[in-house]
């Protein structure tokens, strides 16, 4: 009975954590260097839209690979859930991002020789979750990954073209596409608009803002430039040097 009420207790608890809760931060290249990153609090809510700001080298990039669990930091915690990911082997972090995160990089990463199609197959490559999530997306992941794509506006003529032969724009929309299926739940986004015009920035960010909230996907999305910032429900600024990013 008692182990039933600490259970109930335990998973109580787990539902009341933030998604993912960074505290007390503080990451450095070399050991004994000064942070390049140190922030006392960073909780993303479930669902939750937060828009990052910074400085060219102020640590955006960095916080985002804390937060992947790319990168571990020197002091303080990150917790999933709760869980704090601190003895994690680098195998089981590969898997706690391949199940749960979704990530559209700076430089988009796409595989320029393999198909449109193809490249947002891989988000479900490594992960059976990922995988069993798409299939309930759609009749197959395939499925699921058109679906997806044609919400992007990247129409089925394009799904057999090399990814490196789409326009920049069309390209984005691909790695967004790639980040979003099999609804992970945290969603995060570096520059990915910073080679698009204006207007195009614009539509890029209505759609991830859109797809992530139809996926029910937190998402931290990182920019130098606050002009992007609108549609968001909390903006931080990294810019100080132990910013406390609070609601
Ligand atoms: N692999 C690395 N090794 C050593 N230092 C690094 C490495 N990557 C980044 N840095 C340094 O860490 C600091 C933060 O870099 P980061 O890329 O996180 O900044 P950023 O805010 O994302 O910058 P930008 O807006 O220019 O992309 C910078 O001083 C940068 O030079």
């Amino acid at each position: 009975m008692a182990m039933q009420a600490m259970q109930a207790t335990e998973v109580q608890q787990a539902d009341a954590a933030p998604l993912m809760a960074l505290d007390g931060i503080r990451f450095a290249w070399r050991r004994g260097a000064t942070p390049v990153l140190a922030l006392d609090r960073f909780h993303i809510d479930a669902g939750e839209r937060i828009f990052v700001s910074g400085a060219s080298g102020s640590g955006k990039s960095t916080l985002l690979a804390l937060l992947a669990g790319i990168h571990q930091p020197q002091a303080g915690t990150v917790r999933w859930r709760g869980a704090s990911l601190a003895g994690y082997s680098g195998a089981r972090r590969d898997r706690f991002r391949a199940d749960h995160i979704g990530i559209v990089f700076q430089q988009l990463n796409l595989v320029p020789y393999l198909n449109v199609l193809d490249n947002v197959l891989l988000a479900c490559t490594f992960s059976a979750a990922r995988t069993r999530r798409a299939r309930e997306q759609g009749a197959s992941v395939a499925e699921a990954a058109g679906m997806l794509l044609g919400r992007l506006d990247l129409p089925a003529p394009l799904w057999k073209q090399p990814a490196g032969r789409l326009s920049i724009g069309q390209q984005q929309r691909v790695a967004a596409a790639r980040a979003l299926l099999g609804r992970p739940e945290l969603v995060l986004a570096d520059e990915p608009t910073s080679a698009l015009d204006a207007a195009r920035q614009a539509g890029f960010m209505d759609l991830l803002q859109r797809e992530c909230h139809a996926a029910g996907a937190s998402l931290v999305f990182v920019s130098h430039d606050a002009r992007l910032a609108e549609g968001f429900d909390r903006r931080v600024s990294i810019d100080s040097p132990t910013a406390e990013a609070t609601p």
